[in-house]
């Protein structure tokens, strides 16, 4: 007989320092002593949303103004399968106190692994560190000079991680370009990910590997150069693969018609929802897409969009 699924709503409550707000889960409680996002069990026919608004009036005494879905994991711990509904709290009024004595702390999200939490939220501090849109660069870069002048204006305008993908390179003008690009994003504290041969991205400066559909079909376990690895997918096969190599994250395309691949028949938002719902890492929505799209890849459960023409000038 199959578990029943406790449906869990929590916030990621950011200050404006970008630390986020964490508690302290009671001893005797359920994963007692962990840290966790505030929150709590949905009530019986209750919507997120209420479900949300409730438990942070009851646990911080703070109302919550707007919000926006982060990442949705379903864990089975064994005893019970939680599924774990986390909210970002965009604004909100009052001044969050432990109303049940839970103790509090604002964290920043690079350092919120160094806390223990329960083993649902790992994939929630992926997503925490990982920002809403992931620039692919393109197309090749012929002319470096102008592609460094558009990179420089992509991160000007808040672009923080980028794909360096440039298929039309061979492997000596890639390196050129990968070493240019991660001094430029550096300096804007921005993640650069090499989409490149896991081999070739290993000897290479750069925060990540990305992944290619060929090149996921062919490592055997998750590359170890990078701290960062993600991965393109299609469809179902490639999605539970990403997951079995433990990815950070993943794109899922076409979701749109996209002039890169014209051939490909798109998904469209529905297919792209229900494809993702039991995938539990950050998949960033590709395939057409451009900031208008952003808050449709919310609500349809992405982290948030990825795009070469949606987010790379090509003036
Ligand atoms: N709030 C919250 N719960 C989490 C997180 N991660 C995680 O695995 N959980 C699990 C632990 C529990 O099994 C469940 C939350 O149940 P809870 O006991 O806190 O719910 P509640 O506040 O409604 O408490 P109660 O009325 O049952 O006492 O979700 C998290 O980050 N935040």
């Amino acid at each position: 007989m199959s578990k029943p699924v406790i449906e869990v709503v929590a916030g990621a409550i950011r200050d404006d320092q970008g630390r986020v707000l964490i508690a302290r889960r009671p001893d005797h409680a359920h994963q007692g002593g962990l840290w966790e996002f505030p929150g709590g069990k949905l009530e019986p026919g209750e919507s997120p949303l209420t479900g949300l608004r409730r438990e942070l009036d009851e646990e911080l005494g703070i109302q919550v103004l707007a919000s926006r879905p982060l990442i949705c994991i379903h864990h089975d711990y064994g005893d019970r399968v939680v599924r774990l509904d986390v909210h970002r709290v965009e604004r909100y009024a009052g001044r969050p106190v432990g109303r049940e004595g839970q103790p509090l702390a604002w964290q920043h999200p690079d350092d919120l692994g160094a806390r223990r939490f329960p083993a649902a939220d790992r994939p929630v501090l992926t997503a925490l560190r990982l920002p809403d849109r992931l620039l692919i660069t393109g197309p090749d870069p012929l002319d470096p000079v102008a592609f460094v002048a558009r990179l420089e204006r992509a991160l000007a305008g808040g672009i923080r991680l980028v794909q360096l993908r440039a298929p039309g390179l061979d492997a000596r003008a890639y390196a050129d370009l990968a070493d240019v690009a991660y001094r430029r994003c550096r300096d804007h504290g921005a993640t650069l990910v090499l989409n490149a041969p896991p081999d070739l991205a290993g000897s290479l400066p750069g925060d990540g590997l990305h992944l290619s559909a060929h090149w996921l079909r062919k490592v055997t376990s998750r590359p170890a150069a990078h701290p960062w690895v993600g991965a393109s997918c299609h469809g179902p096969d490639e999605l539970a693969r990403a997951e079995a190599l433990d990815l950070d994250y993943v794109l899922l395309s076409p979701v749109k018609p996209t002039a890169t691949h014209p051939g490909a028949t798109p998904l469209g938002w529905s297919a792209f929802a229900a494809l993702i719902k039991p995938v539990n890492r950050p998949v960033y929505a590709l395939g057409g897409l451009g900031p208008n799209d952003l808050a449709a890849a919310w609500q349809a459960g992405a982290q948030g969009i990825a795009a070469i023409r949606g987010l790379w000038s090509f003036d």
